[in-house]
Protein backbone atom coordinates (compact mmCIF):
# COMPACT_ATOMS: atom_id res chain seq x y z
CA UNK A 1 0.00 0.00 0.00
CA UNK A 2 1.07 3.43 -0.83
CA UNK A 3 2.66 5.25 2.18
CA UNK A 4 0.45 7.59 3.74
CA UNK A 5 0.73 11.38 4.36
CA UNK A 6 -0.79 13.83 7.05
CA UNK A 7 -3.14 14.82 3.54
CA UNK A 8 -4.95 11.43 3.25
CA UNK A 9 -6.20 12.18 6.67
CA UNK A 10 -9.17 15.19 8.28
CA UNK A 11 -7.64 15.96 11.74
CA UNK A 12 -10.61 16.07 13.55
CA UNK A 13 -10.51 16.92 17.41
CA UNK A 14 -7.33 16.64 20.24
CA UNK A 15 -7.92 12.73 21.90
CA UNK A 16 -5.40 13.53 24.65
CA UNK A 17 -2.00 15.07 25.19
CA UNK A 18 1.28 13.32 26.47
CA UNK A 19 4.74 14.44 27.83
CA UNK A 20 5.91 14.10 23.95
CA UNK A 21 2.87 13.47 21.65
CA UNK A 22 -1.10 14.33 21.24
CA UNK A 23 -3.41 11.52 20.33
CA UNK A 24 -5.70 13.47 17.25
CA UNK A 25 -8.61 12.10 16.46
CA UNK A 26 -8.70 11.82 12.66
CA UNK A 27 -11.01 10.44 9.60
CA UNK A 28 -9.24 8.63 6.35
CA UNK A 29 -10.62 11.07 3.64
CA UNK A 30 -10.61 7.34 1.49
CA UNK A 31 -12.50 5.63 3.25
CA UNK A 32 -13.89 7.86 6.40
CA UNK A 33 -12.70 5.55 8.87
CA UNK A 34 -12.32 6.81 12.47
CA UNK A 35 -8.67 6.51 13.76
CA UNK A 36 -6.60 8.05 16.48
CA UNK A 37 -3.60 9.50 15.23
CA UNK A 38 -0.61 9.90 17.64
CA UNK A 39 1.74 12.55 16.93
CA UNK A 40 5.33 13.65 18.12
CA UNK A 41 7.48 16.52 16.87
CA UNK A 42 10.77 15.30 15.60
CA UNK A 43 12.44 17.89 17.12
CA UNK A 44 11.06 17.18 20.85
CA UNK A 45 11.92 13.55 20.32
CA UNK A 46 15.91 14.70 19.47
CA UNK A 47 16.05 16.67 22.33
CA UNK A 48 14.99 14.75 25.06
CA UNK A 49 16.64 11.82 23.25
CA UNK A 50 13.58 9.68 22.82
CA UNK A 51 14.47 8.56 19.37
CA UNK A 52 15.28 4.82 21.03
CA UNK A 53 11.98 4.78 23.08
CA UNK A 54 9.96 5.83 20.00
CA UNK A 55 11.51 3.10 18.14
CA UNK A 56 11.20 0.55 20.77
CA UNK A 57 7.63 1.61 21.35
CA UNK A 58 6.42 0.72 17.60
CA UNK A 59 8.37 -2.49 17.23
CA UNK A 60 6.52 -3.73 20.84
CA UNK A 61 2.86 -2.72 18.84
CA UNK A 62 4.33 -4.32 15.56
CA UNK A 63 5.18 -7.43 17.95
CA UNK A 64 1.54 -7.70 19.37
CA UNK A 65 -0.01 -6.82 16.27
CA UNK A 66 1.35 -10.00 14.84
CA UNK A 67 -1.08 -12.46 16.43
CA UNK A 68 -4.81 -12.15 16.95
CA UNK A 69 -5.53 -10.49 20.12
CA UNK A 70 -8.79 -8.30 21.12
CA UNK A 71 -7.40 -6.33 23.80
CA UNK A 72 -4.92 -3.62 22.25
CA UNK A 73 -4.87 -0.92 20.20
CA UNK A 74 -3.52 -1.96 16.76
CA UNK A 75 -0.67 -0.29 15.13
CA UNK A 76 -1.88 0.25 11.72
CA UNK A 77 0.84 2.17 9.78
CA UNK A 78 3.11 5.07 10.56
CA UNK A 79 5.06 7.69 8.29
CA UNK A 80 6.15 11.21 8.79
CA UNK A 81 7.29 14.51 7.60
CA UNK A 82 9.49 17.23 7.25
CA UNK A 83 8.95 17.53 11.80
CA UNK A 84 6.42 15.21 13.06
CA UNK A 85 6.13 11.53 13.16
CA UNK A 86 2.34 9.60 12.98
CA UNK A 87 1.18 6.59 13.81
CA UNK A 88 -2.25 5.85 12.98
CA UNK A 89 -3.80 3.54 15.60
CA UNK A 90 -7.46 2.08 16.49
CA UNK A 91 -9.54 5.11 17.70
CA UNK A 92 -11.28 3.63 21.19
CA UNK A 93 -14.81 5.73 21.29
CA UNK A 94 -15.35 5.60 25.04
CA UNK A 95 -12.33 6.65 26.16
CA UNK A 96 -10.10 5.97 28.94
CA UNK A 97 -12.10 3.83 31.63
CA UNK A 98 -10.89 6.77 34.12
CA UNK A 99 -13.29 9.26 33.76
CA UNK A 100 -16.47 5.63 34.20
CA UNK A 101 -14.70 4.69 37.43
CA UNK A 102 -15.45 8.78 38.60
CA UNK A 103 -18.82 8.87 37.24
CA UNK A 104 -19.88 6.23 39.27
CA UNK A 105 -17.73 6.48 42.30
CA UNK A 106 -16.47 2.64 42.00
CA UNK A 107 -17.42 -0.44 40.24
CA UNK A 108 -19.56 -3.21 41.62
CA UNK A 109 -17.63 -6.82 42.09
CA UNK A 110 -19.22 -8.23 38.73
CA UNK A 111 -18.23 -5.05 36.74
CA UNK A 112 -13.96 -5.27 38.50
CA UNK A 113 -14.81 -8.98 37.55
CA UNK A 114 -15.29 -8.60 33.69
CA UNK A 115 -12.58 -5.80 33.37
CA UNK A 116 -10.20 -7.13 35.72
CA UNK A 117 -10.46 -10.79 33.60
CA UNK A 118 -9.85 -8.28 30.34
CA UNK A 119 -6.86 -7.14 32.04
CA UNK A 120 -5.59 -10.60 33.07
CA UNK A 121 -6.19 -12.23 29.73
CA UNK A 122 -4.44 -9.11 27.87
CA UNK A 123 -1.06 -9.39 30.27
CA UNK A 124 -1.37 -13.05 29.74
CA UNK A 125 -1.18 -12.48 26.37
CA UNK A 126 1.75 -9.47 26.39
CA UNK A 127 3.74 -11.24 28.74
CA UNK A 128 3.86 -14.85 26.63
CA UNK A 129 5.14 -12.96 24.00
CA UNK A 130 8.29 -11.38 26.80
CA UNK A 131 6.47 -7.81 26.67
CA UNK A 132 6.54 -5.70 29.45
CA UNK A 133 3.51 -2.98 29.73
CA UNK A 134 5.56 -0.55 32.72
CA UNK A 135 2.89 1.84 32.74
CA UNK A 136 -1.04 -0.07 33.17
CA UNK A 137 -3.09 2.54 34.63
CA UNK A 138 -6.65 3.80 34.47
CA UNK A 139 -5.80 6.04 31.81
CA UNK A 140 -4.09 3.27 29.30
CA UNK A 141 -7.28 1.39 29.68
CA UNK A 142 -9.61 2.57 26.95
CA UNK A 143 -13.13 1.30 26.04
CA UNK A 144 -14.28 0.63 22.39
CA UNK A 145 -17.56 1.17 21.16
CA UNK A 146 -18.59 -2.36 22.49
CA UNK A 147 -17.19 -1.38 25.98
CA UNK A 148 -14.35 -3.82 25.97
CA UNK A 149 -11.18 -2.42 27.20
CA UNK A 150 -7.57 -1.51 24.76
CA UNK A 151 -4.92 -1.13 26.17
CA UNK A 152 -2.71 1.38 24.99
CA UNK A 153 0.41 3.33 25.54
CA UNK A 154 3.70 0.99 25.17
CA UNK A 155 5.77 4.16 25.40
CA UNK A 156 7.38 2.76 28.76
CA UNK A 157 7.12 -0.93 27.56
CA UNK A 158 10.20 -3.19 27.18
CA UNK A 159 10.80 -6.64 25.86
CA UNK A 160 11.81 -8.65 29.33
CA UNK A 161 14.41 -10.13 27.30
CA UNK A 162 16.25 -6.52 26.92
CA UNK A 163 15.79 -5.78 30.58
CA UNK A 164 19.26 -4.64 31.74
CA UNK A 165 19.77 -3.56 34.86
CA UNK A 166 17.35 -0.80 35.48
CA UNK A 167 18.08 2.33 36.42
CA UNK A 168 15.07 4.37 35.69
CA UNK A 169 12.63 3.81 38.83
CA UNK A 170 14.56 5.51 41.03
CA UNK A 171 14.79 8.95 39.14
CA UNK A 172 11.25 9.15 39.69
CA UNK A 173 11.62 9.60 43.64
CA UNK A 174 14.35 11.61 42.64
CA UNK A 175 12.32 13.87 40.15
CA UNK A 176 9.36 13.79 43.57
CA UNK A 177 12.01 15.67 46.17
CA UNK A 178 15.24 16.62 46.85
CA UNK A 179 16.02 14.68 49.35
CA UNK A 180 16.97 10.79 48.57
CA UNK A 181 13.96 8.28 49.52
CA UNK A 182 15.67 5.46 52.11
CA UNK A 183 17.14 3.18 49.83
CA UNK A 184 16.94 4.47 46.58
CA UNK A 185 19.35 6.23 44.49
CA UNK A 186 18.67 9.00 42.19
CA UNK A 187 19.55 7.86 38.22
CA UNK A 188 20.06 9.65 35.53
CA UNK A 189 17.75 8.00 33.20
CA UNK A 190 14.15 9.33 33.65
CA UNK A 191 11.31 7.06 34.30
CA UNK A 192 8.08 7.57 32.61
CA UNK A 193 4.94 6.92 34.41
CA UNK A 194 2.58 8.16 37.13
CA UNK A 195 3.48 7.58 40.84
CA UNK A 196 0.45 5.50 41.79
CA UNK A 197 1.10 2.13 40.17
CA UNK A 198 4.98 2.18 40.11
CA UNK A 199 6.02 -1.37 41.74
CA UNK A 200 8.54 -1.00 44.70
CA UNK A 201 11.02 -2.49 42.58
CA UNK A 202 11.31 -0.11 39.75
CA UNK A 203 11.80 2.54 42.99
CA UNK A 204 14.63 0.73 44.42
CA UNK A 205 16.74 0.14 40.95
CA UNK A 206 15.76 -3.68 40.61
CA UNK A 207 15.57 -4.92 37.31
CA UNK A 208 11.71 -4.95 35.76
CA UNK A 209 10.20 -8.24 35.14
CA UNK A 210 6.47 -8.91 34.25
CA UNK A 211 5.68 -8.86 37.73
CA UNK A 212 5.57 -5.21 37.86
CA UNK A 213 2.47 -5.79 36.02
CA UNK A 214 1.27 -7.97 38.12
CA UNK A 215 1.71 -4.77 40.58
CA UNK A 216 -0.32 -2.35 38.47
CA UNK A 217 -3.08 -5.30 38.41
CA UNK A 218 -3.43 -5.77 42.16
CA UNK A 219 -3.79 -1.80 42.06
CA UNK A 220 -6.24 -1.91 39.65
CA UNK A 221 -8.46 -4.28 41.16
CA UNK A 222 -8.04 -2.20 44.47
CA UNK A 223 -8.97 1.34 42.45
CA UNK A 224 -12.17 -0.03 40.68
CA UNK A 225 -13.61 -1.62 43.91
CA UNK A 226 -12.68 1.37 45.89
CA UNK A 227 -13.12 4.37 43.68
CA UNK A 228 -8.99 5.25 44.82
CA UNK A 229 -5.80 3.38 44.22
CA UNK A 230 -4.43 1.62 47.24
CA UNK A 231 -0.72 4.27 47.86
CA UNK A 232 -2.42 8.00 48.08
CA UNK A 233 -0.57 11.16 49.82
CA UNK A 234 -0.29 14.54 49.07
CA UNK A 235 2.52 14.44 46.90
CA UNK A 236 4.37 12.14 44.76
CA UNK A 237 7.54 11.27 47.03
CA UNK A 238 5.24 10.09 49.72
CA UNK A 239 3.37 7.83 47.47
CA UNK A 240 6.95 6.07 46.77
CA UNK A 241 7.45 5.86 50.35
CA UNK A 242 3.93 4.23 51.04
CA UNK A 243 4.65 2.14 48.34
CA UNK A 244 8.17 0.84 49.26
CA UNK A 245 6.61 0.50 52.83
CA UNK A 246 3.60 -1.63 51.58
CA UNK A 247 1.30 0.72 53.27
CA UNK A 248 -2.36 0.66 52.47
CA UNK A 249 -5.54 -0.51 53.87
CA UNK A 250 -8.65 -1.78 52.35
CA UNK A 251 -12.12 0.35 52.66
CA UNK A 252 -14.96 -1.17 55.45
CA UNK A 253 -17.50 -3.57 53.40
CA UNK A 254 -14.38 -3.94 50.49
CA UNK A 255 -14.60 -7.50 48.65
CA UNK A 256 -13.19 -9.77 51.16
CA UNK A 257 -12.71 -12.43 48.32
CA UNK A 258 -10.96 -9.39 46.10
CA UNK A 259 -8.91 -8.39 49.17
CA UNK A 260 -7.42 -11.94 49.51
CA UNK A 261 -6.97 -11.13 45.30
CA UNK A 262 -5.08 -7.87 45.98
CA UNK A 263 -3.30 -8.86 49.04
CA UNK A 264 -1.75 -12.02 46.56
CA UNK A 265 -0.96 -9.26 43.82
CA UNK A 266 0.70 -6.20 46.11
CA UNK A 267 3.67 -8.47 47.24
CA UNK A 268 6.62 -6.46 47.86
CA UNK A 269 8.64 -9.24 46.01
CA UNK A 270 7.50 -9.85 42.65
CA UNK A 271 8.68 -13.74 42.73
CA UNK A 272 5.85 -14.38 45.00
CA UNK A 273 2.62 -12.31 42.95
CA UNK A 274 0.13 -14.22 42.02
CA UNK A 275 0.56 -14.96 37.97
CA UNK A 276 4.25 -14.57 38.06
CA UNK A 277 6.33 -17.72 36.40
CA UNK A 278 7.57 -18.14 40.31
CA UNK A 279 4.43 -18.84 41.08
CA UNK A 280 2.67 -21.12 38.49
CA UNK A 281 2.21 -18.16 35.86
CA UNK A 282 -1.55 -17.37 34.92
CA UNK A 283 -3.09 -20.90 35.69
CA UNK A 284 -3.12 -20.13 39.59
CA UNK A 285 -4.35 -16.52 38.93
CA UNK A 286 -7.11 -16.96 36.69
CA UNK A 287 -8.37 -19.93 39.17
CA UNK A 288 -8.76 -17.51 42.30
CA UNK A 289 -12.41 -17.50 43.45
CA UNK A 290 -12.55 -13.78 42.71
CA UNK A 291 -12.63 -14.52 39.16
CA UNK A 292 -15.20 -17.56 39.77
CA UNK A 293 -17.92 -18.38 37.45
CA UNK A 294 -15.60 -15.70 34.44
CA UNK A 295 -15.85 -17.65 30.99
CA UNK A 296 -12.11 -16.78 30.05
CA UNK A 297 -12.42 -18.07 26.88
CA UNK A 298 -15.32 -16.06 25.47
CA UNK A 299 -14.79 -13.01 27.65
CA UNK A 300 -14.24 -10.86 24.53
CA UNK A 301 -17.27 -11.94 23.17
CA UNK A 302 -19.76 -11.34 25.80
CA UNK A 303 -21.76 -8.59 26.66
CA UNK A 304 -20.08 -6.21 29.35
CA UNK A 305 -21.90 -5.62 32.40
CA UNK A 306 -23.55 -2.54 32.58
CA UNK A 307 -21.32 0.26 34.66
CA UNK A 308 -23.68 1.67 37.81
N1 LIG B 1 -0.36 7.21 24.46
C1 LIG B 1 -1.15 6.66 23.51
O1 LIG B 1 -0.70 5.87 22.70
N2 LIG B 1 -2.46 7.03 23.56
C2 LIG B 1 -3.48 6.58 22.76
C3 LIG B 1 -3.29 5.64 21.73
C4 LIG B 1 -4.37 5.21 20.95
C5 LIG B 1 -5.64 5.74 21.22
C6 LIG B 1 -5.81 6.69 22.25
C7 LIG B 1 -4.72 7.10 23.02
C8 LIG B 1 -7.16 7.04 22.29
C9 LIG B 1 -7.73 8.00 23.24
C10 LIG B 1 -9.18 8.36 23.30
C11 LIG B 1 -9.69 9.37 24.06
C12 LIG B 1 -11.07 9.42 23.85
C13 LIG B 1 -12.00 10.36 24.48
C14 LIG B 1 -11.52 11.59 24.92
C15 LIG B 1 -12.41 12.49 25.50
C16 LIG B 1 -13.75 12.19 25.70
C17 LIG B 1 -14.20 10.94 25.29
C18 LIG B 1 -15.63 10.63 25.53
O2 LIG B 1 -16.42 11.46 25.73
N3 LIG B 1 -16.01 9.35 25.58
C19 LIG B 1 -17.43 9.03 25.89
C20 LIG B 1 -17.57 8.35 27.24
N4 LIG B 1 -17.76 9.26 28.37
C21 LIG B 1 -16.69 9.00 29.34
C22 LIG B 1 -16.98 9.40 30.75
C23 LIG B 1 -18.33 8.96 31.23
C24 LIG B 1 -19.40 9.41 30.27
C25 LIG B 1 -19.13 9.00 28.86
C26 LIG B 1 -13.35 10.02 24.65
C27 LIG B 1 -11.38 8.40 22.97
N5 LIG B 1 -10.20 7.74 22.64
C28 LIG B 1 -7.80 6.27 21.26
O3 LIG B 1 -8.98 6.29 20.99
N6 LIG B 1 -6.85 5.51 20.65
Amino acid sequence: AAKRTPNDFIFERVLGEGSFSTVYLARDIHTSKQYAIKVCEKLHIKREKKEMSIKREKEIMQLIGLYPNPFFVKLFCTFHDHSRLYFVMTYAKNGEILPYIHKVGCFDAECTKFYGGEVVLALEYLHKLGIIHRDLKPENILLDERMHILITDFGSAKMEADQERSTEGAAAVAGAGDEEAPGMRPRKNSFVGTADYVSPELLTNKPAKKSVDLWALGCLIYQLLAGLPPFRAPNEYLIFQRIVKLEYSFPDGFNPTAKDLVHKLLEKDGSKRLGCDEMGGYGPLKAHPFFEGLDWENLHTVKPPPIT
